[in-house]
């Protein structure tokens, strides 16, 4: 029989502690029953692998939230290279492959490292501060729009937008209710912002259009596309950072390692996502009756892939729990895996060494100054506050 299982995944106390539940969720099974939601939970890599590898039996095209398209409205337009499959995925995403390649990024490389160089060396001077608001955001709220070519008034409305698509992928809870309540204030500018006639300098989204003067795509079509930028490209760098900031301040040792070899940065990120996996579950919906593990999954099943406990899998990691920057966590599912495998990782990549490599070289240590606050979302792990000290080399 299939292990049931009365959690509610998507309680706050859960979200903002999640470890203990990921733990258990592994225990029970390949796959696992929640029958408060009717769907089932994957926890461990090898299924949450098999299940992301497999977009013709799990289908994106039905929501990668709870929310069943086939039966359900979305709250928005769906994304037309999140919530579509191949065929149609394969258009768009090359598109997006294109405009953010490993080359049109690493023309960013210097602007980035300098503008992280810069607001860590006022950091530095500042001595204590909350490293969510003042490097976590400030810093991708800063050179991502940059890269897009976005304008620069009224960017903190990106973190609103970008809680509310990750929130809506969960239930019609609390959480999820008080995140769409501003949906037609925010999605407004956001489209607005998403316009060609908005588009300033030549950066990803001048690409993207470019894909409208070839034909390949439609104005329209561009347009959702910069949107997917704007929806995918903000927290889940922010909450990264954040998470990076929170590691190194709880891992003297680790920070010390990356402070003698500041090349590390790049590998220090790696495992911090694999500890931490910013987008820390995602969906998939059976488009047939199938089977994963040997357990029966009839079609229409919603499959909750907990990217987060399967970064944490004990049978897949020596010693999964400790936070180590010389591991090289090749294989983690971070950035998911297969088709819809997250097509900004350059940037996020990018954006993460510029950071962490200023801190290694312009930081003594990182100290905790007060408590740690997570913030509860449905579908991403990120802190709402982390107060640091950081003092001198
Ligand atoms: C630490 C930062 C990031 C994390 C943890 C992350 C995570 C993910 C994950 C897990 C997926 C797969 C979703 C699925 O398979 O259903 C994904 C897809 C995607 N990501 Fe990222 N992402 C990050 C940064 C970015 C950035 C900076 C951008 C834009 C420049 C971006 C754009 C996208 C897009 C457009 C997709 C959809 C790709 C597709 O469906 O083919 N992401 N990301
Ligand atoms: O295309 C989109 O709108 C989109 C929204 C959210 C994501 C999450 C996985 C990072 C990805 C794409």
């Amino acid at each position: 029989s299939i292990p049931t299982w009365d959690i509610d995944p998507y309680d706050p106390a859960v979200l903002c502690d999640p470890v203990p539940y990921y733990d258990a969720l592994r225990r029970k099974g390949p796959l696992v029953w929640l029958d408060r939601y009717g769907i089932f939970a994957a926890g461990r890599h090898p299924e949450v692998q098999e299940i992301f590898s497999d977009w013709q039996r799990f289908v994106s095209s039905r929501g990668v939230g709870l929310t069943d398209f086939k039966t359900e409205t979305p709250w928005r337009q769906p994304s037309i290279v999140l919530e579509v499959d191949p065929p149609a995925h394969t258009r768009t995403r090359a598109v997006l492959t294109r405009a953010l390649s490993p080359r049109a990024v690493a023309r960013l490389k210097e602007s980035f490292q300098a503008e992280a160089d810069a607001l860590v060396d006022r950091l530095v001077a500042k001595g204590e501060f909350d490293a969510v608001p003042d490097l976590a955001e400030a810093f991708p709220l800063k050179v991502f729009p940059d890269a897009v070519g976005i304008a620069p008034e009224g960017r903190e409305m990106l973190l609103t937008y970008g809680a509310m698509v990750f929130n809506a992928l969960g239930p019609d809870n609390a959480i999820r209710r008080a995140a769409l309540a501003e949906a037609p204030r925010v999605t407004a500018w956001i489209a607005a912002r998403c316009e060609r006639a908005a588009i300033t300098g030549d950066g990803f989204a001048a690409a993207i259009y470019a894909a409208a003067d070839n034909g390949e795509l439609s104005e329209e079509e561009c347009g959702l596309l910069v949107r997917s930028l704007l929806s995918a490209g903000v927290d889940t760098t922010v909450n990264g950072l954040a998470s990076a900031v929170w590691c190194l301040a709880n891992s003297p040792t680790q920070f010390a390692a990356l402070r003698a070899d500041p090349k590390l940065a790049r590998p220090c990120f790696e495992e911090v996502l694999r500890m931490t996996s910013p987008v820390h579950s995602f969906c998939r919906t059976a488009n047939q009756d199938t089977e994963v593990s040997g357990v029966p999954i009839p079609e229409g099943s919603k499959i909750l892939c907990v990217l987060a406990a399967a970064n944490l899998d004990p049978d897949h990691w020596p010693d999964a729990a400790r936070f180590d920057i010389a591991r090289r966590p090749v294989g983690h599912v971070a950035f998911g895996t297969g088709v819809h495998g997250c097509v900004g990782q350059s940037v996020a990549r990018q954006e993460a060494e510029a950071v962490l490599s200023a801190l290694a070289r312009k930081v003594g240590r990182i100290e905790p100054a007060g408590p740690a606050v997570w913030r509860p979302n449905n579908s991403v792990r990120g802190l709402g506050s982390l107060p640091v000290r950081f003092a001198r080399v």
